[in-house]
């Protein structure tokens, strides 16, 4: 794979941006993330270079984009929770209400990590996720019991980096893409999608069919992408050069 993304003419491309460990820096909780006026900006700039063909695409629900961005967030084009949401010109399509055994399965997050502040109880719209960034000896136990908990609900038992997420099935952020790419602001470009998680892996594989690549942010591993960038500040560079 090569390391960086070939400069690209912004006339050409779509542009779908994952959020969480490309277009901010990771942090030790999922509500500690710092949306900077500066990335406010880029996003304003690129915007307006790229015709409105400018996506979020990411596993927060709209709603937690949105309080963390702030009012600038409602005039963008959002994919929230992993292709279930998307809001594109102000209009929202959620596929699906919020299923009862969601809180079931943060009943049993709640009731495994009752004794340990350092697990993270993240309630979404469409999910819940137990983060364990601040106490890894965990991870066994919270993907066991989220591997029980997929089991005997048919939610979708979603990867991350220090976590686990129950949430609904039947989308991803491949259909998310591909949902926005349908539509005549996005239609008729190449997508092209950044993101570093293994949330992004079929957004990546989704855009190649479409005609254009994936970027993925981070070390190398096996990928969908075709190419690469470093970290969160390659990805702000680049996207400045566009
Ligand atoms: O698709 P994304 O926009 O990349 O969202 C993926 C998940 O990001 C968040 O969790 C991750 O970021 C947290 C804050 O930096 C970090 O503490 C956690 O360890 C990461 O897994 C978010 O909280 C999740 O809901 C998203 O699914």
């Amino acid at each position: 794979m090569t390391i960086s993304a070939p400069a690209m003419l912004a006339d050409q491309i779509s542009l779908f941006l994952d959020f969480d460990g490309t277009l901010v820096e990771l942090a030790e909780r999922p509500d500690a993330v710092v949306v900077t006026p500066s990335l406010t900006a880029l996003l304003m700039q690129l915007e307006a270079r790229l015709a409105g063909r400018v996506a979020l695409v990411s596993g927060r629900s709209v709603a937690q984009l949105d309080q963390l961005i702030g009012p600038y967030a409602q005039s963008l084009t959002v994919v929230g929770s992993h292709g279930a949401e998307i809001r594109m010109a102000g209009k929202d399509i959620s596929s699906g209400a919020r299923p009862v055994a969601l809180d079931e399965a943060e009943a049993a997050f709640r009731e495994a990590f009752s004794g340990n502040a350092n697990v993270v109880i993240e309630v979404k719209t469409l999910g819940v996720a137990a983060h364990y960034r601040l106490d890894p000896s965990v991870e066994p136990i919270a993907e066991t019991l989220a591997q029980q908990l997929a089991a005997e609900s048919g939610l979708y038992l979603q990867g991350g980096k220090m976590m686990v997420e129950l949430r609904t099935d039947g989308h991803d952020k491949g259909s998310g893409i591909a949902a926005l790419m349908a539509s005549p602001r996005f239609a008729d470009r190449r997508p092209v999608f950044l993101g570093d998680d293994v949330t992004d892996e079929p957004g990546f594989a989704r855009c190649a069919e479409l005609g254009g690549y994936g970027v993925l942010v981070g070390a190398d591993r096996p990928t969908a992408a075709a190419y690469r960038l470093a970290d969160v500040a390659a990805v702000h560079d680049w996207l400045a050069a566009l």
